[in-house]
């Protein structure tokens, strides 16, 4: 599958400037052609990542410009499932040994019944002996090559890969860039970015495309960058590797003009084959000129700028499913491959199936994690023996009003602060995860939130009946069940709204100081809270919406009502006179004798679903630019 690209331009606008935008990629052109291993090079900044970005569709927000597969204009959604972009940082999801990780991948992007390759790409891959390593376990040369592996299986015949060799050693790297090699001349188009690759390496490229400051400075055949420069008047010294070299010259501004001049940003391609048969032109402007030969698969086009000519490949644009010679000489070719994809629906698994793999997968991870699940049982018992230790036995105190509420309000405190943190902090990095994994079609948002929420249940509700258990009988308030019930359903619904809050920021900021975020998002719902109890009815109408729409308030007022509510007999008074002895006088007092558990346990379900919308929202939005 032939890549091209024309004026693309990707344009990054920073949130902390308003309307100040920078070009990043500017209008630069290219073709990569399929069977060939291209490496996108430059300095630091140069925009490598953001030009693979744009080209394999991972960023489209701020993208323009014209992309084409085949000579055809191309169509993104096709796209997407014949591609596969593999990320700088490796993300594998944890947890699970690498043989699981390939059946997971092979169960979601393989049709049901299909013969699944995994022991084969994992020998073709060397991973075959680690097949029971987890993942977290590998070295950084063996999570590239599981990374490959994973997206190996359904076979794409494109790759893109972001700064694959970063963090490996020379040996490792080499291995890793002949393996992509390898790849290549099985008929895929592979283009990874790469930093400044030795002059061994560089020469397993088949083709370079070097960017500076967004600008295309050389594009062309590996072996020919050397005669281009020195036809540009900037030999490249003897014994001195090309890629160093050309990333040095990008020091110099008048340099990067000249190049990209030169190369016409992009527009054309440097053949060494080409350039040493035509003479150099003087002072003629581009000159184009068609050697068409009706019998072969390509047509050339013999581009002229003066000093050199240049061969652009270019295809027959009548036929459509026309193929190019290395399509022709792989009987796996990309053209059958998207004929395949193209009859069949987005994802190859249903989305019955997804959810049920990926809850699967994602209640193994659960139970593996066995530090974590211990870390919050001691977390959930601490707190419940504390909180039962502070306020014991003293529900049926009749001269503790405040006592009381404190502790309805600490609960309920307890729940938010407990389930916010958690998707606050470590939701942005799984979003990375299972963006690649969507952006790869392996499966789609909805049933991959289903099973997210449907997985986390077990627990959290286990944890939080065990919490609630602790301190309803610590604290010794009267028993009935229909009381427990409630107390520990609040317990619950508070923890699945702050749990659906956390991820919803999880899911739309890369919250760096999460720990500050958690408990300061909460703050307003609880001054809401407080502040709602005290002066309900003399609010502004505004302020009394947002005050009930308070989690925290709901969860307070529900909590309140439990403890004194479902015909709870006087508490003792131990003294001459007791105001807050009679459980309805509380309430009354209270201003919250007109509502019930279950209204304010249903409208902490709604506010619950406005944040689990919010986040599924966010998540849409995160994957689609
Ligand atoms: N979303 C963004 N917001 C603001 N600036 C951005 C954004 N994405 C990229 N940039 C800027 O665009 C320029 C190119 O970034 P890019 O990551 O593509 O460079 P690179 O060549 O891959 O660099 P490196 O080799 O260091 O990874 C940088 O100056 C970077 O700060």
């Amino acid at each position: 599958m032939d890549l091209e690209f024309r004026n693309l331009k990707y344009t990054v606008s920073s949130p902390l400037s308003k309307g100040n935008k920078r070009e990043v990629v500017k209008g630069v052109d290219g073709r990569f052609s399929s069977g060939q291993l291209v490496a996108i090079m430059g300095p630091s900044g140069a925009g490598k990542s953001s030009l693979l970005n744009a080209i394999s569709g991972y960023r489209s927000a701020g993208v323009t410009g014209e992309l084409l597969v085949n000579g055809q204009p191309r169509n993104e959604h096709q796209f997407q499932k014949s591609s596969c972009y593999i990320t700088q940082e490796d993300l594998l999801q944890p947890l699970l040994t690498v043989r699981e990780a390939m059946d997971v991948a092979a169960s979601l992007k393989l049709p049901k019944g299909s013969k699944i390759h995994s022991e084969e790409i994992l020998q073709e891959l060397g991973l075959l002996e680690h097949q029971h390593t987890k993942t977290d376990r590998l070295s950084g040369g063996q999570k590239k090559r599981l990374s490959i592996a994973l997206e190996l299986v359904n076979n794409p015949p494109v790759f893109f890969l972001d700064e694959p060799t970063s963090g490996l050693d020379t040996v490792t790297t080499v291995q890793c860039v002949r393996l992509l090699r390898q790849l290549a001349r099985q008929g895929r188009t592979v283009v990874c970015t790469i930093h400044q690759p030795p002059a061994s390496l560089l020469e397993l490229f088949d083709q370079v495309y070097v960017i500076a400051d967004g600008r295309c400075i050389y594009q062309g055949e590996t072996g020919a960058m050397v005669s281009y420069l020195q036809s540009v008047g900037l030999p490249c010294p003897r014994q001195h590797n090309p890629a160093d070299f050309i990333i040095e010259l990008t020091e110099n501004p008048d340099n990067i003009n000249i190049l990209c001049e030169e190369i016409m940003n992009g527009k054309l391609y440097k053949s060494a084959k080409i350039e040493t048969a035509t003479e150099p032109l003087d002072n003629i402007e581009l000159k184009i000129c068609y050697k068409t030969e009706d019998d072969a698969p390509e047509t050339e086009i013999m581009l002229s700028n003066g000093k050199c000519t240049y061969k652009v490949p270019r295809y027959k644009e009548t036929d459509s499913v026309s193929t190019t010679s290395s399509e022709a000489s792989n009987g796996n070719s990309s053209m059958a491959w998207m004929k395949i994809q193209s009859d069949s629906c987005t994802y190859s698994t249903s989305y019955c199936q997804q959810f049920y793999i990926l809850l699967r997968r994602m209640m193994i991870q659960i139970s593996r994690n066995r530090q974590g699940l211990w870390i919050q049982l001691i977390h959930h018992v601490m707190c419940g023996l504390l909180i039962g230790a502070c306020f014991f036995n003293m529900a049926n105190d009749g001269t503790q009003m405040f006592n009381h509420l404190k502790m309805c309000v600490g609960l309920v405190i307890f729940f938010a602060y407990t389930q916010i943190m958690v998707p606050v902090l470590v939701y942005p990095q799984e979003v990375k995860l299972v963006k690649k994994e969507h952006f790869n079609r392996w499966y789609s948002l909805t049933p991959y939130y289903a099973a997210l929420t449907v997985s986390k249940l077990p627990v959290q509700v286990t944890l939080n009946i065990i919490f609630c258990t602790i301190v309803y009988f610590m604290t010794g308030v009267p028993f009935s069940v229909p009381r427990f019930i409630a107390f520990c359903l609040i317990g619950n619904v508070v923890s699945l709204v702050a749990e659906g809050m956390g991820m919803a920021i999880g899911s739309v900021f890369n919250v760096r100081n999460g720990c500050a975020v958690g408990p300061t998002s909460i703050a307003p719902f609880l001054g809401l809270a407080i502040y709602g109890f005290d002066f309900a009815h003399r609010i502004p109408l505004l302020m009394n919406i947002l005050m009930k729409t308070s989690f925290i308030r709901c969860g307070v007022v529900a909590m309140v009502l439990t403890v004194f509510g479902f015909n709870r007999t006087p508490l003792e008074c131990k003294e001459v006179y007791c105001h807050f002895a009679k459980p309805d006088v509380l309430i009354k007092y209270l201003d919250i004798d007109r509502t019930s558990v279950w209204l304010e346990i249903a409208t902490m379900l709604g506010i619950m679903f406005v944040f689990r919308s919010l986040c599924y929202i966010g998540l849409r939005w995160r994957f689609a630019t």
